[in-house]
């Protein structure tokens, strides 16, 4: 393809970071590229994600792209509402970073060395339900801002530690200052996190065509096909903060031939409020050609044991 590609988004260090993963995958092909920053109302506002409302980092971009100021937009895909946007379409998602939530901890402490009381920030009700959950006694601190308005917050002593995404902070090069990276056994990350969503214009088959050859990962689009499904499937029924994390896996079929499935685990929150939190949990695997009606089996699954039984803090923030 002969024209400029023009790709669309926020101007975050670490939107600017994700963001050339993709140019240059695209310039490797030969494409010509342009990177256009888009602020969005996230970017500008400072209050808590849960008020100002899900797709407030992505509806600025999803507008450039329609108005067609820019080809390509990149999102990270956990901040992407669930809802499919009229007009743009989901071309490719490009191999996942490390999923996992992080801890940053003062002295180079772990989850299981805070001692109860300790102050740990952050703004999503996943990770806060997550940790009120341990049962350690920790205080959870509403926070938000960027990632390094956040490690702030421990390096100068005001928390004891915060929880961040393990891929923002890889992707930023900063790994060096988490001090554990937190099992999904005990932390279950937000759906789609560490990975990428890159959208198009639906009437855009060249570029569409371009993103799916080069830039798609079909192992990555599987597993978070069937986080997404989950998560969406329980916005329509309840309010509960959601953890989801699925991986493709070999199994064997009965003929002892290879197989890939995707296996999958979520958790949701029944209930959080002053007086604590119940999760209650579930897993599954199926094929990987089935990844969606596994993600909604699950969220039904998670429905029926009760989650959002009782009034969630909201689902917003993830
Ligand atoms: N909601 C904020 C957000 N959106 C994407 C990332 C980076 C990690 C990712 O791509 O999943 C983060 C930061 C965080 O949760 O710590």
């Amino acid at each position: 393809m002969t024209r400029t590609i023009r790709i669309g988004t926020r101007g975050s260090a670490l939107a600017l970071t994700q963001t050339g993963t993709v140019a240059d995958a695209l310039r490797k092909a030969g494409q010509e590229v342009e990177i256009v920053k888009v602020s969005t109302p996230g970017d500008r506002s400072s209050a808590p994600i849960a008020e100002i409302g899900v797709g407030v980092f992505t509806s600025a971009l999803r507008e450039a792209l329609l108005n067609k100021q820019v080809d390509v937009a990149v999102h990270s895909y956990k901040d992407l509402p669930t809802a499919p946007e009229r007009g743009i379409v989901l071309a490719a998602v490009p191999p996942r970073e490390d999923p996992r939530d992080a801890l940053i901890a003062r002295d180079g402490l772990t989850l299981g060395e805070l001692p109860p009381g300790a102050r740990i920030g952050t703004g999503s009700p996943r990770r806060t339900a997550q940790l009120r959950a341990l049962g350690l006694g920790f205080e959870v601190v509403p926070i938000r801002g960027n990632i390094d308005t956040r490690l702030n917050k421990v390096f100068d002593g005001e928390l004891d530690a915060v929880v961040l995404a393990r891929a923002g902070l890889a992707r930023l090069g900063r790994a060096d200052v988490i001090t554990e990276t937190l099992d999904p056994i005990q932390m279950l990350p937000a759906p789609a996190q560490g990975a990428l969503a890159v959208e198009c214009r639906v009437d855009d088959v060249d570029i569409e065509h371009l993103l799916r050859s080069i830039v798609d990962d079909e192992a990555t689009r599987a597993a978070v096909t069937a986080e997404r499904a989950m998560l969406a499937a329980l916005e329509a029924g309840c309010s509960a903060p959601v953890g989801a994390l699925a991986e493709v896996v070999e199994d064997l079929d009965a003929d002892g031939s290879v197989i890939e499935n995707v296996s999958l685990r979520g958790v949701a929150a029944a209930g959080l409020d002053d007086e604590g939190v119940q999760l209650l949990r579930a897993s599954a695997v199926a094929g990987k050609s089935e990844a969606e009606q596994l993600g909604r089996d699950l969220a039904a699954e998670l429905l029926d044991l009760g989650a959002g039984a009782l009034s969630g803090p909201g689902r917003e923030s993830r």
